[in-house]
């Protein structure tokens, strides 16, 4: 019997206050994700992994052994990169963690079975791991060997899954050699299912779909919909894993505006890169010209609003807090464009009024 891995399957000086933490935080809307990676000595997936397991009793249910589970998601963990001023393991942490609070919603409580609750925290886990630090866009133009393997199609979301799965037949790191054929080709379905549903050129089509399930919602005596069949129940789940991917803007302000300035530095970068090369910078990548604010208020009103809208609705009441907060952000960020421009303007003027020099 291999002796067990140290609590929260992280080696740190501050276990007992990450346990804290834990303890208090980890059902909850708006941890704080950024206090767990520094708790967790820079492992903030593989502790909120554990964690989450350990809650849903995941270790028992599916007998996987703590050491198999750490030595999967340290790799897992070191192959998310840390310089990615975005797309890290703390990403992963973040949106793991929030699939874990939207899936304790009560009306979407018991719809979901224990292997399809494992695949939507693994897919979490793993959606972003080994991303680049660029976007599809950018692998396509430079037709990086990424973009040539996969044929133009969801290149980084097919990387994500492929490096997880391989990293799954090392020796001693595979958390589901317990499950049955069945239930791990199962597993492997839903998880490629939803991570592939994470890339955003799906977005619009994977609404309209939830949307059109909110109309027709089934409600069953109070209780949400029945879902009888896969197709109805992965809309579900890719739904709310693309909801935590897109969650950054419904969060308490003070970890919001982290995530804008750590994805705007991501952007940038590879705005830096295409200007280097010659490509053509979208205009929200451009040091320069970017008006951060702005961005995210179109970001929310034709993206992340709809979205949380449609999700709020299907789960009605549990959500309505999240999308309170997302609605007082987003003022947040319209009255600081506004005012940004004012001081703009007022600057224009007083250089237009200087006495020239
Ligand atoms: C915390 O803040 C953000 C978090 C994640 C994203 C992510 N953005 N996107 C795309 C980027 C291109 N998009 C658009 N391009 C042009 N015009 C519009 C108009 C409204 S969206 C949109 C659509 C969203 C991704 O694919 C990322 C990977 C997967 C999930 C989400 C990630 C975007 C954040 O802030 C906004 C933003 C930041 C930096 C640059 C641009 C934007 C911008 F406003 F443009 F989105
Ligand atoms: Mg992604
Ligand atoms: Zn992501």
């Amino acid at each position: 019997e291999a002796q067990l891995p140290p609590r929260l399957g992280v080696e740190t000086p501050h276990s007992e206050a990450l346990i804290q933490l834990f303890e208090t935080g980890l059902d909850k809307w708006g941890i704080d994700i950024f206090k767990v990676d520094e708790l967790s000595a820079n492992k903030p997936l593989t502790s909120v992994v554990y964690a989450i397991f350990e809650k849903r009793d995941f270790f028992s249910k599916f007998c996987i052994h703590p050491s198999t589970l750490v030595s999967y998601f340290s790799q897992v963990e070191q192959h998310y990169k840390p310089d990615n001023p975005y797309h890290n393991a703390v990403h992963a942490a973040d949106v793991t963690q929030s699939t874990h609070v939207l899936l304790n919603a009560p009306s979407i409580g018991n719809v979901f079975s224990d292997l399809e609750i494992l695949a939507s925290v693994f897919a979490c886990a793993i959606h972003d791991v080994n991303h680049p630090g660029v976007t599809n866009q950018f692998l396509i133009n430079t037709e990086n060997e990424l973009a040539i393997m996969y044929n133009d199609m969801s290149v980084l979301e097919n990387h994500h899954c492929a490096v997880a799965f391989k990293l799954l037949q090392n020796p001693g790191s595979n958390i589901f050699s317990q499950l049955d054929d069945v239930e791990r080709r199962q597993l492997r379905k839903m998880v490629i299912d939803m991570v592939l549903a994470t890339d955003m050129s799906k977005h619009m089509s994977l609404l309209a779909d939830l949307k059109t399930m909110v109309e027709t919602k089934k409600v069953a005596g109070g209780c949400l919909l029945k879902l009888d069949n896969y197709s109805e129940k992965m809309q579900i789940m890719q739904n709310m894993v693309h909801c935590a991917d897109l969650s950054n803007p419904a969060k308490p302000l003070p970890l919001s505006t982290q995530w804008v300035t750590r994805v705007m530095e991501e952007f940038f970068s590879q705005g830096d890169r295409e200007k280097a090369l010659g490509l053509p910078v979208s205009p929200m990548c451009c040091r320069e010209t970017a008006n951060v604010e702005k961005s995210q208020v179109s970001f929310i009103d034709f993206i992340v609003h709809p979205l949380w809208e449609a999700w709020t609705e299907l789960v009605h009441p549990d959500a309505e807090d999240i999308l309170n907060t997302l609605e007082q952000n987003r003022d947040y960020y319209c009255e600081l464009s506004a005012a940004k421009e004012a001081e703009a303007a007022s600057k224009e003027e007083a250089g237009a009024n200087k006495p020239s020099s």
